[in-house]
């Protein structure tokens, strides 16, 4: 059996139950001895005298005469003798008094004396002049055995089951009792036989290798061990020294939470502050010093040598049923207490606590559904806990801004997919996913100036852009810009990642309309706001210098030949110099022609190359992307010849049925979204609301590019537009060309739009994140589309509001329709012939592309035509990048 000590911990999560001696193992031995044993020999006379009439002293009496007629017929040493009933009271008294003392200061375990020791000690407990010792280990260990581990004990002591239920029930750590199962005193018999262990494990129904015996003296454990149950001796400050044979026999402990595991109750709300398992480590500390100490105390191991028969123990009968207090067999009993499921619990433990802590930090924002992974993959060593923990709290709560920072990342990012040219969305994805986003934190507080400033400045530029956006969807034949609008964008080259910046910050002020100045979103989105603007100043150069190596196509080289052409390095003063002149567009010469078709194709199919990537990053094939996009993409399929009113309006009618049913489907609290931490669906989450983003940016992208195709076909119905309205929709043109003709090669025709919206639902789980997300994106994207145009043609403002003012009820008609289609000769009414012919070209290739490619414009179109609309098309796709004056510029350039 020696090998027992090593197989301890197995043997712990095997035993069902765990029996337990008091003195010397649960109680101080001197408790007993400098206690309880003077309390009794100063008491008894007294007891005896007050309570002789009383049937339970009679009992003892005539148990304890009978016990010294055999001390006498034996011969005992010292025995001392008790006068017969026929002697007088006080005689008779006298004789007891004088019995219980030898029998005590030999510890002798008879039945009768521990049944009269616990009379007396009764009126101690009552009076409160004892009070039950146990070690602090024990109240935690017998709370975790009892409620966690699924352990069961019970007590097995010499001390009389009365004793040891006042002990346990009125201890210095308060009621015990009800972690307790059981008691067993000599009743059952004397602890020193096996056949006492037998006759426990029996009477608990257990089989005996199912019992962890536990006691501090050796014939005991042996006695058990003999019994078939499995014992370890406790050591303990002021017990007897082990015996060196012993110890190597048996396992030794300090303290009973040794034995327990490192499991923590799963509902802390159950938990009491007090009931708080203490750490192994402190109380192991604690019991070793101890038992470093008692090595050097004496041993008192040989006088507990005391006779225990049967004979003497009067109380068994009446013991008994007490010992079954519990069926063993009825209760189920956790049998295992695996490491595992104790981190497992612990985790849990902490995970809520983290929860609420990230709740606080996030303010219900989406992104800390990121963190569960953070929860469940900590492993931690039990002993390290509580340092443990805080440290774990500390790295979820970064990493949740990390992660928010992720996010935000790719929602910018994906936008830009749309917003740049087509062949900088694969690096700039590439670099989101790849970016160490512990990074991200450092650079946020690397700038806390620029935190505090910008949303001040940015919400009053937010507020400037609504009342702009409210005033286009509600007024689209008076689209006006202000001239000095245009100047911020002019000012920020493509390179500059303040141009970038300003983006998603813009964007963000219709999600605060949308939500009816909600304060939380409004929250929410300025902080995301915040760590998006915090990274993007140091993470944009590298983006671009990415860009610049993988995409030195086209696009470069026509930015190479702007920046050849204008020739300025100061770009506002190019603003002022487009401002001055009086726009005149000419066709590029016949020499540029194929080139120019050729960098178009190339851009376009970049642009349809750009959109597959962002699928593929976003994992988009298992969303219904294309399910989404289908209501747009078939309408426009289906409906060649509308004009934009009856596309706007069918748009605007799948918006509201979108809206309708996602509304129908009660929003997640953000109470909920957090709660998802703690069922390991962070990432699910997480990637669920960046898809989301992306098919949103794409749906909303998609309309407010038809937007924009429809307010340039307005535009152009003023008939004196001029060179840079035309240029800056030929843009949007582009871009609404080769998206559509993306969608109408990867959406199956059978696909509706009633399917779309289910698909898109049910993808979206985290409903109420995924709606304050969409929202903030379809925002962004909208004011994203919105501000390009309204910052291009801010220079013409004037004079196209002079315009439609003359004509209000001819521009009208013009813009719901013919425009559209490409009728020439309602563009041509407005006169300037070079610019009807641009406006012309520009509204048959608008037609042509918002329908979904029903011709190749050049088919329809004359060279002229044709050299125009592979400008615009190189233009475009270059154009949002660089500036629309510039653009502008170029086309004046080269048209000169
Ligand atoms: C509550 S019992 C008091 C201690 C006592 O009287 C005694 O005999 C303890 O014996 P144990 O078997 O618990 O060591
Ligand atoms: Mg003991």
């Amino acid at each position: 059996m020696a090998n027992e000590n090593k197989e301890i911990g197995d043997i712990v999560k095997k035993c069902k139950i765990l029996l337990l001696d008091i003195e010397g193992t649960t109680t101080s031995i001197s408790f007993v001895k400098d206690k309880l044993f003077p309390y009794a020999e100063q008491n008894v006379k007294q007891f005896l005298e007050t309570q002789w009439e009383s049937s339970d002293v009679k009992e003892v009496v005539t148990a304890l005469r009978k016990l010294a007629l055999e001390d006498k017929e034996k011969s005992v040493d010292g025995h001392v003798t008790i006068p017969g009933e026929d002697a007088s009271k006080e005689v008779q008294i006298e004789g007891l008094v004088n019995n219980v003392k030898w029998q005590m200061s030999s510890d002798r375990k008879a039945g009768p004396l521990k049944q009269l020791q616990g009379m007396i000690w009764k009126q101690g407990y009552d009076k409160g002049d004892i009070k039950g010792h146990v070690y602090d280990d024990v109240s935690s260990a017998l709370e975790q055995w009892k409620s966690v581990d699924g352990q069961k004990v019970y007590i097995y002591s010499s001390g009389s089951v009365q004793a040891q239920k006042l002990l346990f029930g009125q201890s210095l750590a308060g009621d015990l009792l009800q972690y307790i199962e059981g008691h067993f005193d000599t009743a059952v018999g004397a602890k020193q036989e096996a056949a006492s262990y037998s006759a426990i494990a029996e009477k608990i129904g257990s089989k005996p290798d199912n019992v962890l015996f536990l006691t501090d003296i050796v014939k005991e454990a042996e006695a058990a061990r003999t019994a078939g149950l499995h014992a370890v001796l406790v050591s303990r400050e002021g017990n007897a020294p082990l015996p060196s044979e012993a110890t190597e026999s048996f396992t030794v402990i300090h303290s009973l939470g040794q034995l327990t595991s490192n499991k923590r109750k799963t509902d802390p709300q159950e938990e009491q502050p007090a009931k708080v398992p203490k750490t192994d480590l402190s109380t192991d500390v604690k019991t070793t010093a101890e038992a470093e100490k008692a090595k050097k105390e004496t041993s008192t191991e040989g006088k507990l040598n005391e006779p225990e028969k049967k004979k003497d123990e009067p109380e068994k009968k009446k013991d008994e049923p007490e010992k079954m207090e519990v069926d063993e067999e009825s209760t189920p009993v956790q049998t295992t207490n695996e490491p595992k499921l104790n981190k497992d619990e612990n985790k849990e433990q902490i995970a809520k606590v983290v929860v609420e802590e990230v709740k606080d930090a996030m303010d219900s924002d989406i992104p800390t559904v990121d963190e569960k992974t953070t929860i469940v993959t900590d492993n931690r060593e039990s002993q390290a806990d509580k340092q443990e923990t805080e440290k774990m709290e500390t790295d979820i709560i970064r990493k949740t801004e990390e992660t928010k920072v992720t996010v935000d990342e790719k929602t910018v990012e994906s936008e830009k997919v749309e917003a740049e040219k087509p062949a900088k969305s694969e690096p700039v994805i590439q670099k989101s996913e790849s970016e160490n986003p512990k990074s991200e934190p450092e650079k946020k507080r690397s700038e806390p100036e620029k935190q505090k400033s910008e949303p001040e400045e940015q919400k009053a530029e937010n507020e400037k852009q609504k009342a702009e956006n409210e005033k286009q969807k509600s007024e689209p034949e008076k689209q006006k810009l202000e001239p000095e609008k245009q100047k911020p964008v002019l000012e920020k080259p493509k390179t500059e990642p303040e141009k970038h910046t300003s983006e998603p910050e813009n964007k963000k002020s219709e999600p605060e309309k949308k939500k009816s100045e909600s304060d939380k979103p409004v929250e929410v989105s300025n902080k995301k706001t915040e760590v998006s603007e915090k990274l993007t100043v140091p993470k944009e150069k590298v983006e671009v210098t990415e860009v610049k190596e993988q995409a030195p196509l086209a696009e470069e080289t026509i930015i190479t030949e702007i920046e050849e052409i204008t020739d300025k390095e100061n770009l506002s003063e190019m603003v002022e110099i487009i401002e001055d002149l009086e726009p005149v567009v000419e066709e590029p010469n016949g020499s540029e022609d194929m080139e120019l078709q050729n960098v178009g194709d190339v851009l376009e199919k970049e642009c349809d190359e750009i959109l597959s990537k962002v699928q593929d990053v976003t994992n988009l094939d298992n969303i219904p992307l294309k399910s989404t996009l289908n209501p747009i993409a078939e309408e426009t399929m289906e409906t060649d010849n509308l004009d934009s009113n009856d596309i706007m309006e069918r748009i605007l009618d799948q918006e509201t049925e979108l809206e309708t049913q996602q509304a129908e489907n009660a929003p997640k609290t953000v109470t909920e979204v957090v709660d998802d931490i703690k069922t390991d669906k962070v990432e699910e989450t997480a990637e669920k609301a960046v898809k989301e983003k992306v098919v949103k940016t794409t749906e909303k992208s998609l309309e407010d590019k038809l937007d924009a195709v429809e307010e340039k076909t307005k535009s152009e119905e003023t008939k004196d537009a001029k060179d840079q309205i035309i240029a800056t929709k030929a843009n949007n043109v582009s871009e609404v060309k080769g998206t559509d003709s993306k969608i109408e090669k990867e959406i199956p025709p059978e696909v509706t739009a009633k399917d779309t919206s289910q698909k898109v639902e049910e993808k979206s789980k985290p409903e109420s994140a995924s709606k304050t997300e969409e929202t903030k994106v379809e925002d962004k994207v909208a004011t994203s589309s919105e501000k390009t145009d309204e910052n291009t043609l801010a220079d013409s403002k004037e004079k196209d509001k002079a315009t439609e003012e003359q004509k209000p009820k001819e521009s009208a008609p013009e813009v719901n329709g013919d425009a559209t289609n490409g009728d020439k000769e309602s563009v041509n009414q407005n006169g300037d012939s070079k610019v009807e012919e641009l406006s012309s070209r520009l509204s048959v290739e608008n037609g042509k592309e918002v329908n979904g490619s029903n011709g190749d414009s050049m088919d329809a179109e004359n060279g002229t035509d044709k050299k125009s609309n592979l400008l615009k098309h190189k233009i475009s796709c270059v154009g949002r990048d660089v500036i629309p004056g510039v653009v502008t510029l170029v086309l004046i350039t080269r048209q000169d």
